[in-house]
């Protein structure tokens, strides 16, 4: 059977026929959203899959196997990343990055870590991220590699689930673009451009006076925070963990001026369609920042510690919560909604919070935490942007329009 996009080294049967898990699958196409086409192509790369391992050709040993990124012509120059394709097919070894995942082995033989202070750009709750360098074809081009330890279930769906997400996001500047997937048997290495010439929202803030923007600055860089998620929600993805550490601002003349956002960690994103709810497996429902999660997401993740298996909420509205305490943090300098220090049950406590203020504003009080001195337009807009109830909530794209951002534009 002739295979599309495959070329450069003999089949290695036994990577091949590796036994599919039809049990892990399952489990892996309820996870995702209620996206139809998300799980399409997950029966899809099935089908596949079986046909490879029952055809003649990879019996016979006849066919070749993706072993590595560059025998697959994937290691062009990094400034072409817009042609390059993923590779078709996919290897059985790494069913859950999805159907057209490179099962590479061979990182460390592309790809070689830049030692030193300067090599370690950052560390998350995933992994690490490093700075490498690619061997070979290309050679002296640099990268960020992010290493995911493939120790629990769910560290293979945040790998698959970052991979799609971003494949959906090629070329869009407002997502950080991953050019290559290495799994390898306890960890995967995705190799992402190398963001230079700036830093994150957190590291912004952290060095400004009051850990806030000015309200000029900050009006700014929340329209182009709100655009940048705006656009990943028009490509039917939401991210379910926006906070300032996932927002990468590259430096402009100013930081109210910067030259881009881009959105980091699409480790939890998920697909939608349009108008139905993002369906979360109750594991992967626990994964976050509580202090940037949405009150109807903490609810989902006491529901499972209680009773059930799937929470469902409105993914883009999920998003839009952590977008406006993200702005709140921009405003103010600090959060919104703040658990006591070292609080052990920080969902239980976030709660309560969410309760306490969803009360409040029932009674017509503005938005928590000193808003003190606030307008009575500034005091609606945070009520509107921090509404409990995601049918009152404005979504990223409407928040843009609101005058209060786009007053003095
Ligand atoms: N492409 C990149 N270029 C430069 N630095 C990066 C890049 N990607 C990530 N980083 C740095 O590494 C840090 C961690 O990255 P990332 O958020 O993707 O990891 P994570 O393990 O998924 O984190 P989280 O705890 O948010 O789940 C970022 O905050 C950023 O400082």
């Amino acid at each position: 059977m002739p295979m599309e996009g495959i070329s450069g080294m003999e089949v290695d049967r036994k990577a091949c026929l590796v036994e599919q898990s039809p049990a892990c699958t399952l489990d892996y196409a309820s996870e995702g959203s209620e996206s139809s086409a998300g799980d399409c192509s997950e029966l899809t790369l099935e089908v596949r899959s079986a046909e490879m391992m029952t055809s003649g050709a990879m019996r016979e040993g006849t066919a070749k196997r993706p072993c590595h990124a560059a025998q697959l012509g994937l290691l062009g120059s990094p400034r072409s990343s817009r042609q390059r394709r993923w590779p078709a097919g996919g290897s059985s070894k790494a069913w859950w990055l999805g159907p057209t995942a490179l099962a590479g082995e061979c990182f460390h033989r592309d790809f070689t870590f830049v030692e030193g202070g300067e090599g370690l750009l950052g560390r998350g709750t995933f992994g690490s991220v490093h700075r490498c360098t690619q061997n070979g074809e290309g050679k002296g081009d640099d990268f960020a590699v992010k290493v995911v330890k493939l120790n629990r279930y769910e560290d293979r769906q945040a790998v698959g689930r970052e991979r799609r997400a971003l494949e959906k996001m090629k070329g869009a500047s407002c997502a950080v673009q991953l050019h290559w997937v290495y799994a390898e048997q306890h960890a995967a290495f995705l190799v992402f451009e190398l963001l230079e010439n700036g830093s994150t929202l957190e590291d912004v803030l952290n060095r400004q006076k009051g850990r806030r923007l000015d309200c000029a600055a900050a009006r700014k860089l929340c329209r182009a925070l709100l655009q940048a998620v705006a656009e990943v929600h028009d490509n039917g993805i939401c991210l379910l963990d926006i906070k300032p550490a996932n927002i990468w601002i590259s430096a402009g003349e100013s930081p109210e001026q910067p030259s881009r956002v881009c959105l980091l960690d699409f480790g939890m994103a998920h697909e939608f369609v349009p108008g139905k709810a993002v369906r979360l497996a109750a594991k992967s429902a626990l994964a976050g920042t509580p202090a940037y999660m949405a009150p109807e997401v903490i609810q989902a993740n006491l529901s499972h510690c209680t009773h059930s298996r799937f929470s469902a909420f409105n993914g883009k509205k999920a998003d839009a919560w952590s977008v406006g305490v993200t702005l709140f943090q921009t405003w103010f300098g600090h959060l919104p909604f703040q658990p006591p220090f070292k609080a052990l049950d920080l969902i239980g406590e976030m709660s309560l919070l969410h309760s306490e203020w969803a009360a409040a504003a029932k009674e017509g009080q503005s938005i928590p935490t000193a808003m003190v001195g606030v307008s009575a337009g500034e005091s609606k807009f945070w009520n509107q942007v921090l509404a409990c109830d995601p049918a009152e909530r404005l979504t990223a794209s409407e928040l843009l329009q609101h005058p209060f951002l786009n007053e003095g534009s």
